[in-house]
């Protein structure tokens, strides 16, 4: 078990890059903690299997270092780190038996044969494929198999983490959460580092306890599922988590009077006055407002300080119903609760100040006291 530190890391896979946009992985500084249940999730291309690959050593990084419990292993091959690795597509052996296939990395590394026997066993066991042992590989069904690949992970027991990509495609929906609870329930028993890569927000968040969140080639938020839905470090991070995801607009900071004010279009928009020095401190030229559907209020009667928007349309979608609104000629989104009336023609809304987040080129501005981990605490720094 270990902890994983990438210090400085790049990856480019051309010869002469000169612009951000040639690296995979552009410049992080990243810390997987020891013990942790980490989900690396972002959309397809945005660099989740090169970034597993250089931890486990398949890809030698263009730039900086790996290290495992604080030591150097950029020079070590990838069965010297004793990182296991589960791919989206079984690997198993399918002329061998289902306990053969579990004991091969044992015996590749020459451990007895009674302490394979009761390894095997063991993680069996766990995975629920005792009564398959003498299986040939090859009879197996697509889930059965990755559950194989996932016992080679699991069999050593000096592995420093196992690398999960994508490791549910094949699997039907309705084993997914099957093997997704089995997963979770090994983390808990043998407390080793996992970091499982997906595109997927809810399978990220039934996994992880955290999540980094990648956007070309950069980890824009690390944190709790709770923390990227409330938090939003960074505009990706609102539109890619949630259903639908945040509402966006631009904002103006304009004169108004003695005092500033944050604009839409006519509209001025709440925030605090701190956010106001803040903003204009920062001289900020890009400024987005962003609010989650679920904290958009909508009025069920007239209401004088909340804006009156026209309803486009209403989506049912059983245990509640998005509303969607124009508001200044842009159409956004708010979340009806079941028993909320459905509201026709034109209405009112208001946006919570609370709930109103500010990103300045694209990164949030947090005004808060919190702590903010790795590379999203130097890019909150940069943006303020
Ligand atoms: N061997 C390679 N040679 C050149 N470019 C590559 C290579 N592998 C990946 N890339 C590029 O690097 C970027 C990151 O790819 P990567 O496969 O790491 O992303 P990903 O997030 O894992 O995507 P997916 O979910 O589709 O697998 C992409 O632009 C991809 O085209």
């Amino acid at each position: 078990m270990a902890a994983i530190t990438l210090n400085a890391l790049a990856h480019t896979y051309t010869d002469n890059p000169t612009k951000p946009e040639d690296y995979a992985i552009r410049e992080m500084t990243h810390v997987w903690e020891q013990g942790g249940a980490f989900a690396l999730l972002g959309p397809s291309g945005c660099g989740k299997s090169t970034l597993l690959n250089i931890i486990s050593g398949l890809l030698k990084p263009s730039n900086g270092e790996v290290l495992f419990d604080g030591k150097r292993v950029n020079e070590l091959k990838p069965e010297e780190r004793n990182i296991a690795q589960v791919f989206q597509f079984p690997v198993v052996y399918d002329t061998m038996t289902v306990f053969d296939n579990l004991a091969f990395p044992l015996r590749n590394i020459g451990v007895p044969e009674y302490k394979v026997k009761s390894k095997v066993y063991e993680v069996a066991e766990i995975l629920e494929l005792s009564d398959q042992l003498k299986r040939k590989a090859k009879g197996l069904s697509a889930d059965q198999k990755q559950k194989v690949s996932m016992g080679r992970g699991l069999v050593r027991d000096n592995v420093s983490a196992i690398l999960f990509d994508e490791p549910l495609t094949v699997i039907d929906p309705q084993l997914k959460w099957k093997l997704r609870r089995k997963l979770k329930q090994i983390h808990e028993q043998f407390n080793i580092t996992m970091v499982y890569v997906t595109h997927d927000q809810l399978e990220a968040s039934t996994f992880a306890d955290k999540i980094a969140v990648m956007y070309n080639g950069q980890i824009v938020q690390f944190g709790t599922p709770r923390e990227l839905f409330e938090n939003p470090a960074h505009t990706f991070v609102g539109y890619f988590i949630g259903s639908p995801g945040m509402n966006f607009f631009d904002a103006k900071l304009t004169a108004k009077g003695e005092k500033d004010a944050l604009m839409f279009g006519e509209h001025e928009i709440s925030v605090s006055d701190a956010m106001l020095a803040r903003l204009k401190a920062m001289d900020a030229k890009k400024i987005t407002l962003g609010i989650r559907p679920e904290f958009v209020h909508v009025w069920e009667g007239k209401n004088n300080d909340a804006f009156s928007v026209a309803v486009d349309y209403v989506e049912d979608l059983g245990t509640y119903k998005i509303l969607s609104f124009i508001f200044n000629g842009q159409l956004m989104k708010a979340r009806l609760s079941e028993d909320q009336k459905v509201p026709s023609g034109q209405i009112y809304v208001s946006f919570p100040e609370q709930w109103t987040k500010v990103y300045v080129d694209e990164y949030l501005v947090d005004l808060t006291d919190h702590t903010v981990e790795g590379d999203t605490a130097k890019e909150i720094d940069h943006a303020n």
